[in-house]
Parts: C-alpha cells; sequence; structure tokens
C-alpha cells in the first residue's frame, strides 16, 4: 500500500454521526496513585506475577514519591473525559463518558457499574493506549473480561451472563487525529528550541518477547511506532521546509537485566547521538498520549539531565494530551466504531476506516491469540472484545 502521509481526510461526519448501539462510552486507563499511601498497594497491583525486580519497585515508588506520591495520570484522564463530553456535546451526540482504570481507583468493575444502574447495556470502550501489544490492547481486554465476570456475579447474574455488551474501539496510532496532534506538537517544539534539532521519537519499551507476539494483530508494537514516527517526521519537515532526521528510542524498562527489552534506550542514544556531533535534539513521547509518570519523571527528569549533561540542547515535545485534533478524531473512532457495529447487525454500509502512514486499519474485534504476553503462551485469562475469548 503507498503509504498515505497527508493528514486529511478525515472520517466523513454525515452518514457516521450516529452512537447507536452504545449508549456510554468507558474512557479506559491504567490508573495511577492519588497520594503517598496509594503508591505500594498500586505497585503490587501493576506488578502481580510479572517478575519485577524487588529493587525495580523500589525505584520506581521513589520515582512517585518524588512527585509527591501522586501521578499526573488521574487529573489527565479527568481532562480527558471532559474533552470527550465537551466534543460529543458540540457534535449534538448523547453519550455518557464513564472513566475507568485497570490498576487503580476508579475501577473498572466501578465504572461499568455505574453505567450499568444509569440503564446502559452496550458500551464502547476507547483504551488509553495508542499502540498493540499485550500492555496495550490484551492486557486491557482480559481486565475488562474480569471486570465484567465480577459485575455479572455481583448483580446476581447467571454463571457466564455478562451484565453489559461492549466493544472496543480500534488500536488509534495511525489515525490522522492522532498523527496531526503529534505533528502540532513536534512542530511547536522545533519552535521552542529554536534549533535544527535531529527527532528522537521514545516509547515504551517492552520485553523482546511481547514484540514478537504483538505480530498476531498485525504490524508489531515498534513497527506501528516506526509507522507513526515516519508519517510525524515528514509532515513536520514539510511544516519546516527541511529533512528532518529523526530515530525510535525507548524509555522505563523494567524486567531483569538478563531479558532483552527493546533498545536503545532514550538516555543511551542521547549519548551516541552526543557521541556522533549532535547538538540539539526535540524528544517526542509518542509511545504516551499524556504526561503520566513515564514522561515526567523518565523524560523530564531523567532523560533532560542526560541532554544537559553531554551539551545537547533538548525541548521535549508535547504529548496528544486534549490537543483539538486528538480529540475529535477519538469521537470520530467512536462513531466509526459504532457504524461498524450497526453495519455487522444490518445491511448498512460500514465506512472505510480512515488511516495515515503506510500500515492499514487495525480491526475492531481482536483476532484469537492477538497481543499474547509470549508467542504460545497464554495468561489463561479469557479477553473481551475477541473474536474468540478463550483464544
Ligand atoms: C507498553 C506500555 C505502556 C504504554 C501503553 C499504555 O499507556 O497503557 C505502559 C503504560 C504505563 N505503565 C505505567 C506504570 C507502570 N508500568 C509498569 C510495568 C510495565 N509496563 C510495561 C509496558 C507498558 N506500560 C511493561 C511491559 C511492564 C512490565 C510489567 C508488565 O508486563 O506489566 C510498572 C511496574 C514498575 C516498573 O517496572 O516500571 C508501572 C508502575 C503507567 C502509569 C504511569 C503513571 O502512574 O503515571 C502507564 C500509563
Ligand atoms: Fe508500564
Amino acid at each position: 500500500m503507498a503509504p498515505n502521509t497527508s493528514l486529511s481526510p478525515r472520517t466523513p461526519a454525515a452518514p457516521t454521526a450516529d452512537v447507536a448501539p452504545y449508549d456510554a462510552l468507558l474512557l479506559f486507563s491504567f490508573g495511577g496513585p492519588n497520594g503517598p499511601e496509594d503508591v505500594l498497594p498500586f505497585l503490587r497491583n501493576v506488578t502481580a506475577g510479572k517478575g519485577i525486580p524487588d529493587e525495580r519497585l523500589a525505584e520506581v515508588a521513589e520515582h512517585y514519591h518524588h512527585f509527591g506520591g501522586a501521578s499526573p495520570i488521574n487529573a489527565q484522564n479527568l481532562a480527558l473525559q471532559r474533552a470527550l463530553t465537551a466534543e460529543l456535546e458540540r457534535r449534538g451526540l448523547d453519550l455518557p463518558v464513564v472513566w475507568g482504570n485497570r490498576n487503580w481507583e476508579p475501577y473498572t468493575r466501578d465504572a461499568l457499574a455505574a453505567a450499568h444502574a444509569d440503564g446502559a447495556r452496550r458500551v464502547v470502550a476507547l483504551v488509553t493506549s495508542a499502540y498493540a501489544s499485550y500492555s496495550g490492547c490484551r492486557q486491557y481486554r482480559e481486565n475488562l473480561w474480569t471486570a465484567l465476570e465480577d459485575l455479572g456475579a455481583e448483580l446476581g447474574l447467571p454463571d457466564g451472563e455478562q451484565p453489559l455488551a461492549v466493544d472496543k474501539v480500534r488500536t488509534y496510532f495511525n489515525h490522522p487525529g492522532f498523527v496531526e496532534a503529534n505533528v502540532d506538537a513536534v512542530t511547536e517544539a522545533y519552535e521552542k528550541l529554536g534549533a535544527d534539532g535531529r527527532l528522537v521519537f521514545v516509547t515504551h519499551s517492552i520485553p523482546d518477547t511481547m514484540e514478537a507476539a504483538s505480530a498476531v494483530g498485525g504490524a508489531t508494537y515498534s513497527e506501528q511506532h516506526l509507522d507513526v514516527a515516519a508519517t510525524v517526521a515528514a509532515a513536520v519537515g514539510e511544516r519546516l521546509g527541511r529533512t528532518v532526521e529523526w530515530d525510535l528510542a525507548y524509555c522505563s524498562r523494567s524486567g531483569p537485566p538478563s531479558q532483552p527489552w527493546l533498545e536503545p534506550d532514550v538516555n543511551d542514544h542521547l549519548r551516541t547521538l552526543a557521541a556522533q556531533g549532535t547538538t540539539a535534539v526535540v524528544i517526542a513521547p509518542i509511545g504516551f498520549i499524556s504526561d503520566h509518570m513515564e514522561v515526567a519523571f523518565d523524560l523530564d527528569t531523567e532523560a533532560l539531565a542526560t541532554a544537559a549533561e553531554l551539551g545537547l540542547a533538548a525541548f521535549r515535545a508535547d504529548t496528544v494530551g486534549t490537543r483539538e485534533p486528538f480529540v475529535r478524531g477519538l469521537v470520530d473512532l467512536v462513531l466509526e466504531r459504532a457504524a461498524h457495529a450497526r453495519a455487522a447487525g444490518s445491511g448498512e454500509p460500514a465506512p472505510t476506516p480512515a488511516v495515515v502512514g503506510g500500515l492499514p486499519a487495525r480491526a475492531d474485534v481482536c483476532a484469537p491469540g492477538c497481543c499474547r504476553q509470549r508467542d504460545g503462551v497464554d495468561s489463561g485469562l479469557p479477553a473481551a472484545c475477541s473474536a474468540d475469548p478463550r483464544s
């Protein structure tokens, strides 16, 4: 497929401007501590059964305590919930937005319980991760399945009967709204840097085994990032009127040292660039949709200190946050998902998904075996929003 580097066209608004069959939107996120007393129980929730070394946990607890024990992620999700509500209202769409997290309050189960109590029976979920891998796709879907089972049991439903039907918006790394908001943010960062710097895209590292298993749903996790990076760098270059040289680096690795994770680490990469004569960089965190702890600590605290040590001029580009093109794009994605759900149940034609870059749109419904933790290894947990929840 020829890469589409133009940032338009967007999803046509008119024929798909309907949220039916959905009666609620779940903003589905990771969660984070609200104060020092939350830090350890939160970290235990995140790392249960994950084999993260104790030293790494103590180190990450310090990152949170460095910021008073509170993660910025919760305030950012509240802001996104408000922005989505406002954009839906602006378009005259009636869809209440509830917010629930995998690892901390408000928990997914409670958000779904509130939607159910308000009469919702068919929910569309929007995950706050733009890329597909176990961490950004299946793990959310496993937690969603468990939350639905727990809520069903709480409501006294017969075994195996779920209280709500939940569909998920497709993984949106190559949706025009996400890409355009990143192009804006990186262009602004170059204006602030005031120099011709190299562009260093950054995302969360994952184990090599998780990267390999991410191939089941299409392009792998790192390939998805390379696609976005190429599109963003080309569009920024067009705006600046020059060629922008770029790389992809990783942050926040956490497993034991013996376990290979995606590299290079952003700090190592800055050292390499400085040694090769680079004097200025823009650091663009395309792997994250808001400035949560990985951005606040691993980039703004650690990577910017590394750059200063090396005498590199550095500026960190904004995450997409609540930028207008991103929020508009998320609502377009909800409408696209709704149109696909209606098409599946009737003869209504399904809209062609809007994408930019060289990769096709991800599936709405995950393929069997999509985004396992490791090839051939299953967590044993069923996963929602899949063609086969038990595969
Ligand atoms: C790909 C990816 C994303 C991006 C997609 C997305 O956005 O969802 C992401 C997001 C996040 N990760 C977060 C926090 C943590 N992640 C950890 C551990 C891990 N992350 C992993 C991957 C990812 N993580 C992996 C493979 C592990 C190893 C254990 C495991 O296989 O699960 C640990 C344990 C300690 C440590 O080892 O670092 C913590 C505390 C927070 C909240 C931040 C805040 O509070 O602001 C957010 C948004
Ligand atoms: Fe993480």
